[in-house]
């Protein structure tokens, strides 16, 4: 099936030289939810703003349902939506004005219906004749999300969509965000909240000085990435570890407590585990808990940044 979006060999580099992406592609297909991950100023929104038109690109080419953004860009854009990081909206209009005239801009034909849906959605239909300095922040943003789906698009850019926002206005984005999935909307987002790109992307993309340095399904990431750890609680302290569980690369706890084992995720393969349980019953060492953890996307992107 043709991607959604294809994005081949970008690269940017803007005036006065400062090199911003280096030779980027990727592709995505319809329906899928993409995070775009990546510490401050490693390239992201200079991505999406190429990709939506705002920015251009030195090298590389970029399509939107097979319409090139550079030859064929009224096409192109028409089926893109951008929800900016920064807060800008015309406050004088209204919320009903600004979004309706936002679907204009884009040739689509009046919908009023689709306009009060979009609204009812975020929340906004009894704001809808309030003048847009009049709302709050978070208001405010619905108002850029809103406009942004004016025009019904097929793929969605979300620059930080809830950073500094409520927790109820995150909980009502991420619930329009499944029902735009389900409508096969694409999306593309980026976030600094990790355990929000492991609670709603399919893939994940690691960007790092302008490099795509990994893109991945996010199961598969966490399983090639993950690590579980298992701290055995201990009834009595040890000084060292004993020498009998040598082999199992066993780590002891600061004050002797408790023995930590860390394992990847990678085999789904227990015997290491039980070996381990074997060894200890064999040792004669008692234990009174345990307790298990399992790296986050959150643990695994430090870990990636790291690995320079
Ligand atoms: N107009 C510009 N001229 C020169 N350099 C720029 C311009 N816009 C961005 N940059 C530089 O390009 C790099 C990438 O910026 P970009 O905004 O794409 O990063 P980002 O990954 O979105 O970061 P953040 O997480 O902070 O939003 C930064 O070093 C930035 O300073």
């Amino acid at each position: 099936m043709q991607p959604i979006l294809s994005v081949q060999n970008v690269s940017k580099t803007y005036e006065g030289g400062f090199v911003a992406l280096k030779n980027v592609s990727l592709d995505l297909s319809q329906g899928e939810i993409f995070a775009l991950l990546g510490p401050n100023g490693a390239g992201k929104t200079t991505l999406i703003s190429i990709i939506c038109g705002l920015v251009n690109m030195t090298e590389g080419r970029i399509a939107v349902a097979g319409h090139d953004i550079v030859a064929d860009y009224r096409a192109a854009r028409e089926l893109i939506g951008l929800v900016p990081q920064e807060l800008k909206t015309d406050s004088f209009e209204t919320v009903w004005a600004t979004v309706s005239f936002s679907r204009g801009l884009f040739g689509k034909k009046r919908n009023d219906a689709y306009i009060e849906k979009v609204l009812r959605d975020l929340s906004l239909w009894d704001k809808k004749d309030s003048k847009i300095m009049t709302l709050s922040g978070g208001m405010k943003r619905r108002v850029l999300i809103a406009k942004a789906l004016s025009h019904e698009p097929r793929v969605l850019f979300l620059d930080e969509p809830t950073a500094g926002v409520d927790v109820e206005l995150r909980r009502d984005m991420w619930r329009l965000v499944s029902a735009l999935r389900a409508a096969g909307v694409t999306i593309i987002l980026t976030t600094h909240y990790l355990e929000e790109a492991e609670e709603m992307a399919d893939r994940i993309g690691v960007i790092r000085k302008g490099e795509l340095i990994l893109v991945e399904e996010k199961t598969a990431l966490m399983r090639k990435f993950g690590q579980k750890r298992l701290t055995i609680q201990l009834t009595a302290p040890l000084a060292a570890v004993p020498p009998a569980l040598a082999g199992h690369g066993l780590e002891l706890a600061p004050g002797g407590q408790a023995l930590i084992y860390a394992y990847g995720t990678t085999n789904g393969s227990h015997a290491p585990v039980s070996a381990l349980f074997h060894d200890l019953d064999q040792a004669g060492l008692a234990y009174k808990d345990l307790d298990t953890e399992q790296s986050t996307l959150e643990d695994i992107f430090v870990d990636l940044m790291r690995g320079e």
